[in-house]
C-alpha cells in the first residue's frame, strides 16, 4: 500500500500539502456564483458542503447541483461532504438517509472523493466504502470534535480505525482549548504519519489557536488543508490564496 492517492492529477500525500475550498452555496444560484468566483483562484481539490444546501433532502436535486458543479469544475477533483449537525455541520438527517443520499452521490458518477463519518454504523461505513471502490471514487472517513481535543493516543486510535476499515484518506479535525491542544495534535499526525499510515491523513486544529496546524503539514505529516474562498466551513480556515502563499513560502525553506 503506498501513502499517496493519486485523484485526477493531484498526488494527495505528495510534496506540498494540497489546499481544498468548501463549496457552501445555500441554493444552485448562490453554488453557481461561487464556482464562477473559484475559477480565478488556485486550489487541488474542491468540495461540497452539500449539508449548507437547503435542498439536501431531495435527492435529486442534490444530483443535480453535484452536476452543475461538475459542469463549472470537470478538471478539478471533487469532494462531496454531508457534514451532520452532531460533527459540527449544518443539518441532521437520518442514518437511513444520509446512507442513501451517499449511495446516490457515488453512483451519479459525478464525485472522485467522499467524506463518510467515521462514527456512523460500521457496516454502513463498510458498505458505503465498498461501493466507493466499485465507482473508483475516493473515502475520507472523517472525525469530528468541536469542543476538545482528545487525547494523542485516542487521536491516533481513530485515525487507526478509519484505516482498518479500508478508508482511502484518515481525516480528523478537532477544538484546541490551549496551546498545549495544538501540539496534541501535532504530535498524535507526526505519530501516525510516522508509525502507522498506510494511506494519506489530514488533520487539523480548528479555531485561532489552531491555525498554524492549517500551515504545517507538510512538516507533520498531514497531507491537506482547508481554505476558504468567501465564506469558511470551519472556524480557522485561511483564505484559499494566503494558505497556497504561505504553503509554497514553507516548501520552498524546507
Ligand atoms: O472536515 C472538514 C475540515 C473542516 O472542518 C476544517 O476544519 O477545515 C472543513 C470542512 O469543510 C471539512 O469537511
Amino acid at each position: 500500500m503506498s501513502n499517496t492517492v493519486k485523484v485526477k492529477d493531484i498526488i494527495i500525500g505528495e510534496g506540498i500539502p494540497k489546499v481544498c475550498v468548501p463549496m457552501v452555496g445555500r441554493n444552485l444560484t448562490q453554488l453557481k456564483e461561487e464556482g464562477d468566483m473559484l475559477k480565478n483562484i488556485d486550489f487541488d481539490v474542491v468540495e461540497w458542503r452539500a449539508d449548507f444546501f437547503q435542498d439536501v433532502e431531495d435527492t435529486q436535486k442534490v444530483i443535480e447541483a453535484l452536476h452543475s458543479i461538475r459542469e463549472i469544475f470537470p478538471t478539478i477533483p471533487l469532494l462531496f461532504t454531508f457534514r451532520s449537525a452532531r460533527e459540527g455541520g449544518e443539518k441532521e438527517v437520518t442514518n437511513s438517509y444520509y446512507f442513501s443520499l451517499i449511495k446516490e452521490v457515488v453512483e451519479s458518477n459525478e464525485v472522485d472523493l467522499i467524506d463518510v463519518e467515521l462514527f456512523l454504523e460500521e457496516q454502513h461505513v463498510k458498505e458505503i466504502i465498498s461501493i466507493a471502490h466499485q465507482q473508483n471514487v475516493f473515502v475520507i472517513l472523517s472525525n469530528h470534535d468541536f469542543n476538545k481535543t482528545p487525547s494523542k493516543e485516542e487521536m491516533i486510535s481513530r485515525l487507526i480505525r478509519a484505516q482498518e476499515l479500508g478508508a482511502d484518506i484518515l481525516k480528523i479535525a478537532v477544538m484546541p482549548n490551549s496551546t498545549k491542544d495544538v501540539l496534541t495534535l501535532l504530535e498524535a499526525t507526526e505519530e501516525m504519519y510516522t508509525k502507522h499510515a498506510t494511506q494519506p491523513i489530514i488533520t487539523m486544529a480548528m479555531g485561532d489557536k489552531g491555525v498554524i496546524s492549517r500551515l504545517s503539514g507538510e512538516v507533520f505529516g498531514s497531507a491537506m488543508t482547508f481554505g476558504a474562498a468567501k465564506n469558511a466551513s470551519a472556524p480557522g480556515q485561511l483564505n484559499v490564496a494566503d494558505l497556497k502563499h504561505i504553503l509554497n513560502l514553507l516548501h520552498r525553506s524546507s
